[in-house]
């Protein structure tokens, strides 16, 4: 039997997901609609697939999953995405939401340009530094500045949780790396039970940070916002930034800044509708 779904593809500094209305949509696999919708070529053409579901502990829930159909606890440019959402297309008239995740509650604040979200700034809460929660394999309290060898090649990493996994690799060209090549053996390397995102970075100045991300589930992504807070904290961690930092993406800027006293990270950065459509199959 043929069945159609209205979604509606967003964009987050070209992060793009397929969002479904799960207030009226009712999907029966998302992992497996995630694989078909998100194909470049046979399908919409996305970096995965987001559930905006109701909760019945925030204003809206959303469920995440990567392009090969794997889950993800948190997504930050997405979240940013279902804020504009939940405004723009009607579903909550407040300038400041809830949004349940598997890594919790998250607590947006939106600016409004001529009547509709154009950006978006989120508590994404505390870093988790403690190995086992990341999960890394790492001996010692915090897997700052440890090093890894991945394809022959020694790398410094320091890895931090923002509700999904993430290892921050320094380097000296970002421009240059050959991420398709060493982005999956980090993915896959043993040390993470759960693989991992990796963000490749290199430090500009004491306020700015330029990254190269591969993700856990998708690949290369033109940004990552859980990405980009993991970098502005182990930054400050290794002593190499300020407490705030612009994270410089393929995709475009995040503002990112650690709160130390409150111990919370807080990501501000667009989010942009690309166009509503109608998946059949
Ligand atoms: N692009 C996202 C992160 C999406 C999930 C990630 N690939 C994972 O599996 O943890 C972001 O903007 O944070």
């Amino acid at each position: 039997m043929e069945k159609k779904m209205k979604f509606t593809k967003m964009q987050g500094l070209g992060n793009d997901y397929v969002y479904v209305n799960c207030f009226k949509e009712k999907i029966e696999d998302p992992s497996a609609l995630a694989v078909r919708i998100s194909d470049r070529h046979f399908g919409v053409g996305s970096d995965g697939l987001i559930l905006i579901n109701p909760s019945k502990v925030a204003d809206c829930e959303m469920e995440m999953y990567n392009a090969d159909g794997s889950r993800g606890e948190m997504c930050g440019n997405g979240i940013r995405c279902v804020g504009k959402y939940m405004y723009d297309y009607g579903l909550t008239d407040k300038e400041a939401i809830s949004v349940e995740t598997l890594a919790g509650i998250k607590y947006l604040q939106f600016f409004i340009e001529n009547g509709k979200v154009a950006k978006v700034k989120v508590d994404m809460g505390s870093p988790i530094l403690t190995p086992a929660e990341i999960p890394v394999v790492a001996e010692g309290e915090r897997a700052v500045d440890e090093p890894i060898v991945v394809d022959g090649t020694e790398y410094r990493m320091t890895c931090i949780s923002m509700g999904n996994p993430h290892a921050i690799v320094y380097v000296d060209d970002v421009k240059n790396l050959p991420i398709e090549k060493i982005g999956p053996l980090f993915e896959k390397h043993e040390r993470f039970p759960n693989r991992v995102n990796t963000e490749f970075v290199k430090v500009l100045d004491r306020n700015t940070v330029e990254m190269r991300v591969w993700e856990r589930g998708s690949g290369e992504t033109l940004a990552c916002g859980t990405g980009a807070c993991a970098t502005a904290v182990a930054c400050i961690l290794n002593g190499l930034t300020e407490e705030k930092v612009t994270v410089k993406l393929l995709g475009g800027d995040l503002e990112i800044e650690w709160d130390r006293e409150k111990n919370k990270v807080f990501m501000t950065g667009p989010a942009k509708v690309v166009f509503d459509g109608v998946w059949e199959e």
